[in-house]
């Protein structure tokens, strides 16, 4: 059965109008090419020449961490044809240094092919829209070595480039990297093949790989770099940044357990996701990925505190007033920052969380925009350990964010220092793939005037079973997600749409709203059913604006615009996931929305410069619409279009009726009210004739015997 037709209400469609229905969706089943950018052979795999061992050997000799130990040579080492610092090493780094060189090639740490060179490294990069820097400001390095002060920024900019030998294919996990066959097995299972932009780039960075990373001007003191790092990662939504974090993290917690067996087992890593639905899937990838390694990962609810998991303390934890269930054991502990905030005022939490050694932060822009500043920083500051690793996750960064996180680290590593915890100095590098904070580049924008609430309804329904073969809407098959501004006007839209697909296609079963303030259950069984395909159409919040992965979603509606840039880019990464075609995001706006466009509209026209498509965005309208100052650019941030808020209902109930949302006119509802008006007040009038009519019969009626 075609769902398709069925919600077209079996409308009649020409052939021509057949045609211009996209032929493939992304869940029409095709087998996704997740690089979304560089040149691919026919079978998907980018094949750049490898090297032969021993093809310029004298050049680009490969340097063990134990050549760049400071303990071992204070000076400088050259290494691939840049020179390295001795600073730039971390002398407590986890990954196992070899003895010499030949026990490299005995465990088979580096290929038979030799390591790219920087040319090549740089064309793939390049090909690839890959580019990594060092945050840590080069200039401070340059002058630090007595360097010239008047050495110009682009120069500065330019050394401050890091060019890591990209991880072209998964084989490269076990031969190069040492990760372990089942790590490497889970993740071929999972049917990955080709690694995406971001896998390929930041794979290499976190495995802390032998091979050396290279500068691109190779001058003295500059980003030659090994072993540990701190990461801030931006990449397209739907680009594989869950695995490009949990795979070296994983591969870190087996090195460290093989390395160290008689340890006690401890909390070892937290990831921090802002919503209980992104943290739950990241555990169910954290388990695929997992599977056999010995390494568990769990989701920390709410009412759980964490269990110290070493000997010393089984004591304490038996005579503890909490109940055993309670207790969150687990080597990574996936969460929002509110659950662990809740339990880090206590004494016995900040003892389990002071081994932690690998903090990630997925969504890391909104984790430390205001709404979750406070309490990510105070969990951050929590974490105790001076061998502790960040890594940052995002499709959009604000330069803000960046900023802050980067003098977080700073901070830190001041406030150690004074403690006398001093560690050495760990680079902070940034990964970007693609434009920053630019929309996921495979899918269709459709920008589509609706003038006002009731025309967004109309314009809503027509995606919904298109009328006519003439319909010229942009074609959006289920299954697709609804975003609106606030949870009422979520539920709203849900019972004006709930009677719209009709029953034999499975009526009301195949639309469901979801938001925050349903129960824990509620919401899980929502999520389950729409990822079975049981429902069609979810109508939703911001709350499923990111990290969400719904493999095979079609479109995405902004019914309400918006409230930012990013969250544009977030809400409609949920379609066209790991390099899927076909998705379709359509953002309908009223007249109202004019004014606050802007941000939406800047972002969908660089995706239209870069498909040559139109999206309904002509040069005019773009010049047309108003820039929002900062101070309401902000403000719609955090308030969104005040008419559809409550506080706007009470400041202008006059627009917030006009925003409500509703299939009646303004002039239907009026009559409507007079109507009822009127018959409430000849009821009245009926009920009073009534009670005057009691009150004269009290002496006439009878009045019972005497
Ligand atoms: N190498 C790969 N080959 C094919 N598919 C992949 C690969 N890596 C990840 N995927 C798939 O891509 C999809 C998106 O991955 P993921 O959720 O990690 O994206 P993301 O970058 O975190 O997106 P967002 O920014 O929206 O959070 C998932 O379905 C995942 O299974």
């Amino acid at each position: 059965m075609d769902p398709f037709k069925l919600l077209s209400r079996s409308t009649k469609l020409s052939k021509s109008s057949k045609q211009l229905q996209p032929r493939s969706t992304p869940s029409g089943g095709q087998n996704a090419q997740p690089q979304l950018f560089g040149g691919n052979n026919d079978d998907g795999v980018n094949r750049s020449r490898k090297r032969k061992r021993g093809e310029n050997v004298v050049s680009h000799t490969i340097v063990g961490v134990h050549d760049l130990h400071p303990s071992v040579d204070t000076g400088r080492r050259i290494a691939n044809g840049a020179v390295c610092e001795p600073q730039d090493v971390e002398p407590h780094s986890t990954a196992r240094p070899p003895q010499d060189s030949s026990v490299y090639e005995e465990e088979n740490m580096i290929a038979a092919d030799g390591p790219l060179l920087l040319e090549e490294r740089r064309k793939i990069m390049k090909e690839h829209r890959l580019k990594i820097t060092r945050l840590d400001p080069p200039a401070t390095r340059l002058q630090k070595k007595g360097r010239s002060k008047s050495s110009s920024a682009k120069a500065d900019k330019l050394k401050a480039l890091v060019f890591p030998e990209p991880m072209q294919e998964f084989d490269h996990l076990t031969s190069r990297y040492g990760v372990s066959r089942r790590l490497a097995n889970n993740v071929a299972e999972q049917g990955f093949t080709v690694p995406t932009e971001v896998q390929l780039g930041a794979l290499p960075l976190l495995l802390d790989s032998p091979s050396t990373y290279l500068s691109e001007s190779g001058q003295p003191g500059l980003t030659s770099s090994i072993g540990a790092i701190d990461l801030l990662a931006v990449a397209p939504t739907g680009s594989g940044k869950t695995l490009a974090f949990l795979l070296p993290l994983l591969h870190k917690l087996q090195q460290e357990k093989r390395d160290d067996a008689a340890v006690d087992r401890h909390i070892s890593a937290l990831i921090l996701a802002p919503t209980r639905e992104l943290a739950s899937q990241t555990v169910n990838e954290g388990r695929k990925l997992s599977k056999n390694t010995g390494i568990t990962i769990t989701q920390m609810r709410k009412g759980m505190r964490f269990g110290l998991q070493d000997h010393d303390n089984a004591e304490e934890e038996e005579s503890s007033e909490y109940n055993h269930s309670s207790l969150v054991k687990a080597d990574i502990i996936v969460s929002t920052p509110g659950i662990v905030h809740n339990t880090t005022s206590e004494s016995e939490n900040h003892l389990a969380l002071s081994k932690v050694r690998h903090l990630i932060l997925d969504e890391a822009d909104v984790l430390l925009d205001p709404l979750f500043r406070d309490q990510t920083l105070e969990i951050w500051n929590t974490l105790s350990n001076p061998k502790l690793r960040v890594s940052m996750w995002s499709a959009t960064m604000g330069s803000n964010i960046e900023a802050l996180a980067t003098a977080t680290i700073a901070a830190r590593r001041r406030g150690l220092n004074e403690l006398g915890k001093t560690r050495a100095e760990v680079p902070l590098l940034r990964l970007v793939v693609g434009l920053k904070d630019s929309a996921v580049p495979n899918v269709q924008h459709k920008l589509v005037y609706a003038a006002t609430e009731q025309g967004k309804l109309m314009g809503l329904r027509q995606l919904l079973r298109p009328a006519s073969s003439t319909d010229s809407g942009p074609s959006l098959r289920p299954p697709f997600l609804i975003f609106t501004q606030t949870i009422e006007r979520a539920v709203a839209l849900h019972a004006e749409l709930l009677y719209d697909i009709p029953v034999e296609a499975g009526g009301i079963s195949r639309i469901a709203v979801l938001h925050s303030d349903l129960s824990d259950t509620a919401r899980d069984n929502v999520m389950t059913r729409f990822r079975k395909g049981e429902i069609w159409v979810l109508i939703t919040t911001d709350l499923l604006s990111r990290g969400v992965d719904f493999r095979g979603i079609n479109g995405v509606v902004n019914y309400d615009i918006p409230t930012s840039s990013a969250a544009y880019v977030h809400r409609i990464g949920r379609t066209g996931r790991a390099g899927r075609e076909g998705g379709v995001a359509v953002t309908l706006y009223s007249k109202e929305d004019i004014p606050y466009l802007k941000h939406v509209a800047n972002v969908v026209a660089m995706a239209q410069k870069g498909a040559h498509d139109d999206a309904g965005l002509q040069q005019w309208l773009l010049d047309a619409i108003p820039t929002l100052s900062k101070n309401d650019k902000q403000s719609l941030k955090k308030h969104g279009i005040q008419s559809r808020t409550a506080r706007g209902k009470e400041k202008d109930p006059k627009a917030a009726r006009k925003a409500r949302i509703s299939t009646k006119a303004g002039f239907v509802r009026q009559a409507e009210n007079k109507r009822k008006g009127a018959v409430l007040g000849s009821q009245r009038r009926a009920q009073a004739e009534m009670n005057d009519d009691d009150g004269d019969g009290d002496e006439t009626d009878f009045g019972g015997f005497d």
